[in-house]
Order: C-alpha cells, then structure tokens, then sequence
C-alpha cells in the first residue's frame, strides 16, 4: 500500500462518516453468490474494519474491487493501460504508442491523462464521473499545518493548470484549497501500489528496470472498501493484482466468523523496531497487531 504520509498533530476538519459504503465493490462469480462474506464495523482501537460475516477457508476469494481513480507510475507511462493498468502489447520488441489497451478504457477514462492521483480526481468530478465528495467516507491523515501550507503550493498549480486546459470556471468551482487538501489528506493514507507478480521475460526485464529507477509498481490507485482493511503484520488476508487495476482480496488461512480481517501495508519480513517505525513516520499509526504486542 502506498502510504506517503505523516501523521502529525494538525486539527484539520473533515467530513468523516461513519457509514459503510455499498458502492464500487464488484464480486467474482467464485466468491459468494450474492454478497461478499464480510461486513464493516467499528474494531475496538483501530477505527473502522472489515469483519467476516461467516467462516472463511485458505486461499478463498474474499471479494474484488475496483478503484476510484487510478494512475500509472512515471515510468510505467507508456507501457500499461492509462485507465485500467493493464500492460499494454509489445510489438517487435517496440512499445506500441498507445496509453489505453482499449476502446472501452479509453471511453471511460474520457481521455483525460493526467498524472497525479488528485488531478485525475479533479478531471472525473468535471467530466461527472464521480462526484466531489466521493472519498469523503476515507479516513483522512491528520496534517500539520506546515505540511498543508505546502499543499497549497500544490493546488495552485493545479488550478493554473485547469485554466490553462480552459476549463470553465463553473465547472471547476470545487476545487477550492480545502477540496484539495481534503482529498489529498485521503489519498495520502489510502491509495495503495500496485505491481503484478513477475513470470513472463517482459515481466523480469521491466522489473529489473524498474528496480534501477526504484519504481517496480506499475501505478496507484484508491479504493472504497479496501481502504476500511486494518493493517496486521501477521495477516489474515491478502490484497493482490494479476493483470490491471482490479483488485482481488484473498483469505491466507482460516478465518473464523466475526473475526476482523486484515491485509498488510507494509513489507512483514522486517523487524519489529522497522516495522513501528515505517507505520508511525510513513501511515501514522502504532501497530496494534498481534505480533507487534509480543515485539516479534
Ligand atoms: C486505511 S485506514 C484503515 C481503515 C480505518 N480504520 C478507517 O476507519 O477508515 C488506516 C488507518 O486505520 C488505523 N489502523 C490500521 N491498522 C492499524 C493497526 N494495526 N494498529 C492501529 N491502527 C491501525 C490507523 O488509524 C490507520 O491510519
């Protein structure tokens, strides 16, 4: 999961509800006939999670997702899918010049290319894809005031650059600097990394790239209800892509009805004191997981 963020003490004001969402959740004809074997509720120090509504077996599809809004990473630009981040053919051993795999792809993302998470949010709200308040329901990092005087910056930018697409200003009326930083507040603590598992010679090859230019993901993405999974170093489920933005939450052993069901943020092998470390200075929280209560 890509978390960028500082967790620091700044009162910053958000809409913040509490309801489980019912949108954007899509389930595999191999997961539950009609609904996800899951629920959200209130955990008892971790917030909002995700609790099984029934018992679970190893390795079962849990559910799929898929994202709100998505981008490819910098270096992935030209060889994934701009909307759904499926590679794109290779032709020859040349890329082919094409952002999008499909028609359909491309018709949904309305052809806009942008690449920052929050401009691409920007251009589906005008485009009326989504509507402003669509990640309101995300939990938000708190931000110190430094850090928002800098994300000011940001947006200033940001709307230059929609004047400059002549935008109308009506249109653009949301994106105002508490839009902005409300947004990125969200999607700086939920938009997770995608990469797919490597097997094919192209897979190695742009791995190996990738490892060079320290970027193995092919894009980020936020999601609904991933997002409400609560973080575990020991976790009971797993969140993975095979080939595009579409995720698939898998169950990695039994898991018992009631019991809350979590994914893992971060890479687990590190140890302990890493492991505090990365969650506190990068998510903004102090692992309440098993494991680190016996400082594993
Ligand atoms: C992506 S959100 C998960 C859903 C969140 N609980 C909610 O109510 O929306 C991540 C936040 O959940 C909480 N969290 C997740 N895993 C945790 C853990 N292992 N220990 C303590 N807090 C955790 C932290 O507040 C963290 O910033």
């Amino acid at each position: 999961m890509l978390r960028l963020a500082r967790y620091n003490r700044w009162a910053f004001q958000v809409k913040y509800p509490t309801k489980a969402p019912s949108l954007l959740f899509s389930f595999s004809t191999s997961a539950a006939e009609s609904a996800p074997p899951i629920r959200v509720g209130l955990t008892e120090s971790s917030g909002r999670g995700v609790f099984a509504s029934r018992r679970i077996g190893t390795g079962d599809l849990i559910h799929t997702a898929q994202p709100i809004i998505s981008h490819p990473s910098l270096s992935s630009l030209y060889t994934v899918c701009y909307f759904c981040l499926q590679k794109l053919p290779i032709n020859s051993g040349v890329l082919q010049n094409v952002s999008f795999c499909s028609k359909r792809c491309e018709e949904k993302s309305k052809g806009l290319k942008y690449p920052l998470l929050v401009k691409r949010l920007a251009c589906q709200v005008i485009s009326g894809v989504v509507t402003p308040d669509v990640l309101d329901i995300l939990q938000p990092e708190i931000l110190t005031s430094e850090k928002v005087s800098l994300m000011k910056k940001d947006f200033a930018l940001l709307r230059r650059n929609l004047e400059d697409s002549s935008i109308e200003s009506d249109q653009m009326a949301f994106v105002t600097e508490g839009w902005y930083t409300a947004v990125l507040a969200r999607i700086r603590i939920n938009a997770f990394r995608i990469e797919y598992p490597g097997g094919s010679y192209e897979d190695l090859l742009s791995l190996a790239a990738a490892s060079v230019e320290a970027e193995a993901a092919v894009g980020n993405a936020v999601y609904m209800l991933p997002s409400l999974y609560n973080h575990d170093c020991d976790p009971n489920a797993n969140i993975f892509w095979t080939e595009n933005v579409d995720a698939q939450i898998k169950a990695r052993r039994d898991i018992e009805q009631g019991e809350e069901l979590r994914i893992c943020y971060i890479d687990a092998s590190m140890d302990y004191e890493a492991r505090q470390n990365i969650l506190y200075e990068g998510f903004g929280f102090r692992c309440n997981c098993l494991r680190c209560e016996s400082k594993d």
